[in-house]
């Protein structure tokens, strides 16, 4: 593969070509050459259709088991199908989402790709997200057993979503290959399975929308705020007020009016700049999203959470600590990359940062910036630790009830453990020695003196 080749290629494509040459240059051998086989063959062929496959039906399990029913073959199958009901509620939602896309806004641009394309979003996620609560709260006095409704009916909204989800990350690759958006934006061929897990496009638009923004931002994020409150309301409407029930639903509240104020720096990050349009991004905010990252507050609803009001107050404390102090690591960056030469002030101090080289798809020089100081100079990806806090705190008000309402804090560590790695060879790829000695400077990634 010629280097701007791999400049182009998706994160899968790279990293495996840097695991390669890896494998290659350092240990070389037959032993080290089998064992990048045994992993090829597991990336590309055999991982992909088992995602595939397994994680819309666990998602089917698991709302199931979250109204504590019984796991039966045909009730499965025939809530998967969705109802009028689930198909009404998705239709709305997605119809919604697009309408608050193609309104007249500001706009912003997100960082140009290396095939010379800059991406443009609609700059309205604030409004859109009072809008959303707005007419949530209206239909919910409209038809006030909207809440339960949603509640009950989640096995087939999720049948739903899964379906929708799958039709249209068939049409992306469908798209991708047939008409794509930036024919310099190709793809080297890769098993189907692959293809449709990690999508072709980075920045494909649907009737007039970029599709991630749609999907990720407008209908997984708000999905995950609307049905939470709904959860909410169903619980209170069960079984009257609890402290530890409405401490899940603001923390989780908090993270999200975060994320819409945060909206423009998504842009920036890996889901958006390396990413591509497919199974893992889209299917995952339409349905993942909705079903697991919801899952404490949907657990809650038929298991009454036994966290007594001093215990909801702790957890209250420990998840805004970790809220905010997630959001002020984002920030650090986002200021730091934003002042004119890097100069500009953290803790109290002129912030102090690396210098460091790269070669654009083109193969010209160019230069970034590392910072050394403040959150950045504690751990590599402090960012994620606090975000974990603020995880595990939302879910603290299910204690005593079992696993089940920590699955998605369980869920985090594995994906922020795996894309603190990822993250690093795409920057190890990118600054090469320049990230060596960063990494001698700031030698932990997530705990300091931990890992
Ligand atoms: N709840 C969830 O499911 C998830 C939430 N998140 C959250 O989303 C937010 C964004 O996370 P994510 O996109 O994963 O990654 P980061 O925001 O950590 O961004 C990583 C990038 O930052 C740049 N960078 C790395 N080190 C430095 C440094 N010292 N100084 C300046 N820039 C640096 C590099 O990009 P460059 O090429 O520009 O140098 C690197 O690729 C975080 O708050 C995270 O916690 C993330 C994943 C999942
Ligand atoms: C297919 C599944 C096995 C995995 C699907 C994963 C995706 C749904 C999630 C992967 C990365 C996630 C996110 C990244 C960064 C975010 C910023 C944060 O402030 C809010 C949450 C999020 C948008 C988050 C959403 C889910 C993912 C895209």
């Amino acid at each position: 593969m010629s280097r701007s080749e791999e400049d182009e290629a998706p994160d899968a494509a790279a990293a495996a070509a840097a695991a390669h040459r890896k494998g290659a240059a350092g240990r070389g051998g037959a032993g080290a050459g089998a064992a990048m086989g045994l992993y090829g063959v597991v990336r590309y062929h055999l991982a992909p259709p088992f995602i595939l496959l397994a994680f819309p039906c666990a998602v089917q399990v698991l709302a199931q088991l979250g109204q504590g029913e019984p796991l039966e073959a045909r009730a499965l199958l025939v809530r998967a199908l969705g109802s009028a009901f689930a198909w009404t509620v998705v239709g709305a939602w997605v119809a919604w989402a697009w309408l608050w896309l193609r309104l007249p806004a500001r706009t912003v641009e997100g960082p140009a790709t290396l095939f010379g394309y800059t991406p443009v979003y609609q700059d309205n996620g604030v409004l859109y997200y009072w809008a959303s609560l707005v007419a949530f709260f209206t239909a919910q006095a409209l038809w006030p057993g909207l809440s339960a409704g949603l509640w009950a009916q989640m096995p087939e909204l999720l049948g739903a979503l899964n379906t929708t989800a799958l039709l249209l990350c068939a049409y992306l690759r469908a798209k991708a290959k047939r008409r794509p958006e930036h024919p310099a934006d190709r793809q080297p061929p890769r098993p189907a399975a692959y293809e449709f897990y990690c999508g072709l496009e980075l920045h494909p638009r649907l009737l007039g929308v970029d599709v991630k923004q749609l999907t990720n931002c407008r209908i997984g994020m708000m999905g995950w705020q609307l049905l939470i409150i709904a959860f909410y309301v169903a619980s209170v409407q069960r079984h009257g007020f609890s402290a530890a029930t409405l401490v899940n639903l603001l923390l989780q509240s908090v993270f999200i009016a975060k994320f819409f104020w945060w909206e423009a720096g998504y842009f920036s990050t890996l889901d958006i700049t390396l990413d591509r349009a497919g199974y893992y991004l889209c299917w995952g905010c339409l349905v993942w999203v909705p079903c697991l990252y919801t899952y404490s507050s949907y657990f809650l609803v038929a298991h009454p959470p036994s966290l007594g009001a001093w215990g909801a107050a702790g957890a209250a404390a420990l998840g805004m600590a970790g809220i905010l102090l997630n959001y002020r690591v984002d920030l650090e960056r986002q200021l730091f990359r934003a002042a004119p030469r890097g100069q500009c002030s953290l803790w109290g101090r002129p912030a102090s940062f690396l210098v460091v080289s790269y070669r654009d798809a083109a193969g010209a020089p160019r230069q970034s910036r590392l910072l050394t100081s403040g959150c950045w100079g504690v751990a590599r990806h402090l960012n994620y630790t606090f975000e974990l806090v603020g995880a595990l705190a939302w879910c603290l008000p299910g204690l005593g009830l079992g696993p089940w309402p920590f699955l998605y804090f369980f869920f985090l560590v594995v994906l922020l453990v795996h894309r603190t790695f990822r993250d690093e060879e795409k920057c190890a790829e990118k600054y090469g020695a320049g990230w060596e000695e960063y990494c001698k400077l700031v030698p932990y990634r997530l705990v300091p003196f931990v890992f």
